[in-house]
């Protein structure tokens, strides 16, 4: 990344089953309709984490704890990378606060919903960083 980009986080939130959490994004409209992972832009002064639980909170109403990373920066559109980590749930369950509709999906439905374009890849890593814990 070059040091004018601004970092966007997102939260793979994984439950047993090696199910993961599909958010559908509800703006704007170029992107309405997709699905993606929880999260949004790291605000000035704040950590990447603090950055990602904030938005789990504001989007999902739940408390999620970060664990392993998955890849390095993954690009976005001009001026943006997204970081993303793999998460649990802490306490909550989540609902569609900011979203059209959520979504659980196991292993047979990764790629069962319309993944963004920067995410499907996300995705693929996601599936082998899963799929090789068991
Ligand atoms: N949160 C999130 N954003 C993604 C993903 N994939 C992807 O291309 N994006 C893009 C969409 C947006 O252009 C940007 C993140 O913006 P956002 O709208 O989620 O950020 P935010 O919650 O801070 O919202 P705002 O205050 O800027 O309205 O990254 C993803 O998996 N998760």
């Amino acid at each position: 990344m070059n040091a004018f980009d601004r970092v966007v986080v997102a939260a793979v939130i994984v439950a047993p089953g090696a199910r993961v959490l599909a958010a559908q994004r509800s703006e704007p409209a170029a992107l309405a309709g997709g699905w993606e992972f929880p999260g949004g832009k790291v605000d000035p002064g704040e950590s990447e984490a603090a950055a990602l639980v904030r938005e789990c909170r504001e989007e999902l109403g739940v408390e999620v704890t970060l664990g392993e990373r998955v890849g390095g920066d993954w690009p976005l559109s001009a001026g943006y990378v997204m970081r993303v980590w793999l998460c649990t749930l802490a306490a909550g369950v989540p609902e569609a606060r900011e979203h059209l509709d959520l979504r659980w999906l196991g292993p047979d439905a990764y790629y069962s919903v319309e993944w963004l374009d920067a995410d499907l890849p996300i995705m693929k890593t996601v599936e082998n960083l899963l799929l090789s814990r068991d």
